[in-house]
């Protein structure tokens, strides 16, 4: 089957844009499996959260040190071990954040090595604690460990800061470009959409035009064979159910032969377009007209008796004898023959369709031509 031209022009672009839709989709969904679902998910600014209060851990484990140097009671003894236990809790929560950020490994690396040093300095840290009320050696190396503690605690810190800043700034690029990816995938979508529209909108136009086509004479723009007796079997059913007589006409362009060959095919067709023309302002609107041959017309009259429809045929003839038709450079002349014919209610089964009409309008057709032409005869 073959598509209608415009719907192929449009086939082409529609494809291209498909596929490049289906790319953009799945270079998304690439894209987001990759990296930006771990990082969407990622809680950054809980993180960031935990760093700070791990950078106020290292004042407060000097602050509960210095105390219990300065007045070695179990108050201090106790407030200093927990705060070596809140520093070992925050660096298992550290290790969660991590591990649940889009950050590389070998980014953070050097950051879990460090934790490994601070992991040896709080085992340390944790027996001199409970030595501390009644040792002074312990007293002292506490408080050495307590310097290191905090450089330690300051690098881990601080460079978790840098990490988690650059981890949110991330995040947020990748937040602006799904958005615009959004924004441009329902653009296209609609693109789409649009093209979808004008496709079907073309397709259907082409259609009705198709249709029209197949029931109109190109030539004339009149009914076509096929269009008259479509009509025709509505034409006739609605006289049998109102009781109404239905005339049929041929008619006939007289010698319409020596007109093509004297003046040529063009002008024969423009003659016969005048006369298409003339054929339609004669008739009433119920009347049906259409052009069956190449100079044979046919109108098919409801509720028209053979009185009425000889009386219309000439009208016709003698509208057609009298008007000029334009050839190329002079006016020019024609007749034209009718044969008439009227439905009948007294024979058995009763003539009331086109089948039975037909040849009996065409052997009026034939004697009006034998009898000379520029005639019409009713049969
Ligand atoms: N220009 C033009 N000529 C057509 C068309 N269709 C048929 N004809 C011509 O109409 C002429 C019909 O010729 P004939 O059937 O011999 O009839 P005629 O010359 O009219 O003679 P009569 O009907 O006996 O009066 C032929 O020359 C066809 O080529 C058409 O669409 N355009």
């Amino acid at each position: 089957m073959r598509l209608p031209r415009l719907t192929q022009q449009l086939l082409l672009p529609l494809c291209v844009l498909f596929a490049l839709l289906g790319a953009l989709l799945l270079g998304t969904a690439w894209s987001f499996a990759n990296n930006a679902g771990r990082h969407l998910g990622a809680d950054y600014l809980g993180f960031a959260s935990e760093v700070v209060r791990g950078q106020q851990d290292s004042l407060h484990i000097q602050q509960a040190i210095d105390s219990l140097v300065d007045n070695p009671e179990p108050l201090h003894q106790q407030q200093s071990l927990e705060r070596l236990w809140i520093i070992a809790t925050r660096q298992s929560s550290i290790h969660q954040y991590l591990s649940r950020s889009a950050l590389p490994k070998e980014d953070y690396q050097h950051i879990l090595d460090e934790y490994r040093v601070l992991n040896r300095l709080l085992m340390e840290a944790e027996p001199l604690l409970a030595h501390s009320l009644n040792d002074p050696q312990s007293l002292a190396r506490l408080e050495t460990l307590s310097d290191q503690l905090d450089d330690t605690l300051a690098f881990i810190y601080s460079e978790l800061q840098h990490q988690v800043f650059t981890a949110a700034a991330s995040q947020q690029q990748l937040m602006q470009r799904l958005a615009r990816w959004i924004i441009a995938l329902a653009l296209l979508v609609m693109v789409v959409i649009a093209a979808l529209l004008a496709a079907l909108y073309q397709i259907a136009r082409q259609k009705t035009l198709v249709e029209a086509l197949s029931v109109t004479d190109e030539l004339t723009g009149l009914n076509n064979r096929r269009a008259l007796l479509d009509q025709a079997s509505r034409l006739f059913a609605q006289s049998i159910r109102s009781a109404t007589p239905v005339s049929l006409a041929l008619i006939d362009i007289d010698h319409f032969k020596e007109v093509n060959d004297q003046y040529g095919h063009p002008t024969g067709d423009r003659i016969l377009v005048a006369f298409a023309t003339l054929l339609k302002d004669v008739v009433r609107r119920a009347d049906v007209v259409a052009r069956i041959g190449g100079e044979e017309f046919c109108v098919l009259m409801p509720a028209t008796d053979a009185t009425g429809a000889s009386e219309l045929c000439e009208r016709l003839r003698r509208a057609v004898a009298e008007h000029s038709f334009h050839g190329q450079a002079e006016a020019l002349s024609i007749t034209i023959s009718a044969g008439v014919t009227t439905t009948r209610t007294d024979t058995a089964p009763p003539d009331d369709s086109f089948a039975a009409l037909y040849p009996r309008a065409d052997q009026a057709l034939y004697q009006a031509k034998q009898d000379g032409r520029n005639r019409v005869e009713v049969g």
